[in-house]
């Protein structure tokens, strides 16, 4: 079982596989990319201990030898320190302008391995085997890589786009229940922002996903794949309509900086309970009905997802703290927020028309509820 997403970004294209049994392939498909049959890999400790042997297997079938550097788990990698600590590991391993480096892990290996080879010896290609389901939907897909810093989430960056994506739903199997529904937020979220008929898709299959249903798997996989690269290719470096994929993040990053990138909130947990302001923002604005909150919430519920601000364990800021957390964020021009709004379920857009009062009102009363 495979499906193809390709990318068509000119001299940038490349080509997403997704199915069951990916990972045996990992030597044949990347060996036409390669100058010589070395590749650098890139993972972290538990990606590593669980499905890296299988993946240097794969590369040793097609003759292909691999160094490894395996980093610690978790989004404090995503670090200046970690940064450094990569880039001088790949200068030591000589590797070369043409040369690939090959990340296995999630999102947070990706968005750091990454940025690294996007800046050594000014750029050199890499491969993405994502092996979150956040990872597969989205993070190894259209190029955004970095790392957080004092100021923000993925405040230093690049855009960077792989040469080459491996997404194996069979490594999904390894992954925490609870990793496997931050992921789950960011494929709701395609539903939200873009496509009504995938968000009903989900409250039917979104179980069946959860419970491991492999073909459950790749359709989602795919189809969140397919409308990524669809707003991608339109507007690569964020514009205008890519700021759509950023549906929840306006929040949901304020609430990562603010339980200090750890374990209390994950990065799709903040983009679920972010969702969720997003749309009750969106009704309290008259621009949906009041039903769509209800109807989004109902089905995070459902799922067994963090919704609301009374979700995250321990005190969080206050509202103008939140709102100088969120100051920071990549959509503001001129000094102005700019918020991804909806008109319905599947109809987002971008909007710089909010009340700050409107939204220190709804953060108050989120917050009320979570003392
Ligand atoms: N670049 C982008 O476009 C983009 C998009 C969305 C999110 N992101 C970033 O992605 C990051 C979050 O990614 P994530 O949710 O994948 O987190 P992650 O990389 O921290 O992975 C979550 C946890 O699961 C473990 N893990 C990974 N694969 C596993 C497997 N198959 N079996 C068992 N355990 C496994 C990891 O070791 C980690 O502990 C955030 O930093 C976020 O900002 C980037
Ligand atoms: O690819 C994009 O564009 C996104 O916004 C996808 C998001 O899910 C992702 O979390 C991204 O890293 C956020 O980007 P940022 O520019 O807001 O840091
Ligand atoms: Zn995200």
């Amino acid at each position: 079982m495979m499906e193809i997403v390709h990318v068509p970004l000119r001299e940038r294209a490349y080509d997403i596989y997704i199915g069951s049994g990916i990972l045996e392939q990992a030597g044949f498909r990347i060996a036409p990319f390669l100058s010589r049959p070395r590749v650098a890999v890139v993972s972290d400790e538990t990606v590593a201990g669980l499905h890296l042997e299988r993946l240097q297997a794969a590369l040793r079938v097609e003759g292909i030898d691999s160094d490894v550097l395996t980093l610690p788990a978790g989004e404090g990698t995503k670090s200046w320190q970690h940064l450094i600590q990569t880039v001088e590991w790949l200068l030591e391993q000589k590797m070369g302008r043409d040369d690939v480096v090959v990340v296995i892990g999630g999102g947070v290996v990706g968005d750091l391995a990454g940025f690294a080879a996007s800046i050594l010896r000014r750029g050199v290609r890499f491969v993405q085997i994502p092996t979150t389901l956040l990872a597969q939907v989205d993070s190894s897909v259209g190029g955004k890589t970095g790392i957080n810093v004092a100021a923000g989430k993925n405040q230093v960056g690049n855009f960077h786009q792989p040469c080459l994506v491996l997404a194996d739903v069979d490594v999904l199997e390894t992954l925490p229940e609870r990793a496997f529904l931050s992921g789950y937020a960011e494929v709701m979220k395609y539903g939200l922002l873009g496509d009504e008929k995938f968000f009903e898709w989900l409250e039917q299959h979104g179980e069946a996903m959860k419970a491991g249903d492999t073909c459950a798997r790749i359709a989602a996989v795919r189809w969140s794949c397919q409308m990524k690269t669809d707003i991608v290719i339109r507007d690569e470096t964020e514009r205008g309509e890519r700021a759509l994929l950023n549906l929840g993040h306006t929040f949901g990053h304020a609430l990562e900086a603010a339980t200090g990138y750890s374990d209390r909130l994950l990065h799709g947990e903040g983009v679920s309970i972010g969702c969720g302001l997003a749309v009750e923002l969106s009704a309290r604005l008259g621009l949906c009905s009041q039903e769509d909150p209800s109807r989004v919430r109902a089905h995070l519920r459902d799922m067994g997802m963090k919704v609301e601000l009374k979700d995250i364990p321990g005190d969080l800021p206050s509202a103008e703290s939140l709102m100088d957390l969120m100051s920071q964020d990549k959509k503001v021009v001129a000094g102005q927020m700019r918020y991804v709004l909806m008109r319905g379920i599947g109809r987002a857009f971008l909007s710089s028309d909010v009340p700050r009062a409107e939204v220190m009102r709804l953060l108050n009363d989120e917050l009320q509820h979570a003392r």
